[in-house]
């Protein structure tokens, strides 16, 4: 079917030319989140999300996606509590998205694709002293999940869409000095967590991860936005950004938690 030809043309892809999972690799990243074998954890708190709007920098083209850019050199935009035993600084935010609205998520639920999924990225700046570092270390990372499914047009998301054809090609980058994240994310505080990977390279078995329950609307048009950019430079053959979601990985020895009955 189409998962598993997709798996294999994946897996050529030129974004993952390395195999589908690092050698030796137990933790990675996107899995299948099958709902009715998470498990409830009482002590699982609520994700307190703190973020200043004035600590956004750019969006930048890096050829994977589109980067929306954090100052993290204090504690200004940070999240705390869910799974996480320490405070993390927002770096930056990305979406993953498919050719087509059948796909495109990285993480699934019950086997069901999202058109898109965004993914706010946080590294444990009270542990390690960079976020290279954090990169490397399994309790280094804390990333938010948020599903987007086809709807109403989301207001907040249009800043972002509006900028988008100034970075059309890779490498392009703009300044982008105001926006606050958290209107991507919904206020039902449901999510899922547990213990995985980067999602490109280098892979690294470094993220707790955060999938919110409830999606975002998104409208055609803010969709089509995103498959207007190129992984490719100016001045190269046009190759649209599309699909750049990674196969999904084996569950191997790990549970699913959900903070919600
Ligand atoms: N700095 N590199 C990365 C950061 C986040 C992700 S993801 N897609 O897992 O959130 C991948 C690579
Ligand atoms: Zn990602």
């Amino acid at each position: 079917g189409a998962c598993c030809s997709y798996r294999l043309r994946d897996a050529l892809h030129p974004l993952w030319q390395s195999p589908l999972t690092i050698p030796g690799g137990t933790r990675q990243s996107p899995i299948n989140i099958q709902w009715r074998d998470s498990v409830y954890d009482p002590f699982l708190k609520p994700l307190k999300i703190s973020y200043d709007p004035t600590t956004c920098l750019h969006i930048w083209n890096n050829g994977y996606s589109f980067l929306v850019e954090f100052d993290d050199s204090t504690d200004r935009s940070v999240i705390v509590g869910g799974p996480l035993e320490n405070q993390y600084r927002l770096k930056q935010f990305h979406f993953h998205w498919g050719a087509i609205n059948e796909w495109g998520s990285e993480h699934t639920v019950d086997s069901k694709f999202y058109p898109a999924e965004l993914h706010l990225v946080h590294w444990n700046a009270v542990v390690y002293p960079t976020f290279e570092e954090a990169v490397m270390e399994g309790n280094g990372l804390a990333v938010i999940g948020v599903f987007l499914k086809l709807g109403a047009h989301h207001e907040g998301l249009q800043t972002l869409v509006d900028a988008l054809p100034a970075v059309k090609h890779k490498d392009a980058v703009i300044e982008f000095d105001v926006f606050d994240p958290s209107c991507l994310i919904p206020s039902c505080p449901d999510y899922w967590t547990y213990a995985g990977s980067l999602t490109t390279p280098p892979l690294t078995e470094s993220v707790t991860w955060i999938i919110k329950k409830k999606p975002i609307e998104v409208d055609e048009n803010q969709l089509e936005a995103f498959r207007m950019l190129l992984f490719t430079s100016d001045g190269e053959e046009e190759k649209r950004m599309v699909d750049n979601f990674r196969p999904l990985q084996p569950l191997m020895n790990r549970t699913v938690r959900s903070s919600f009955q």
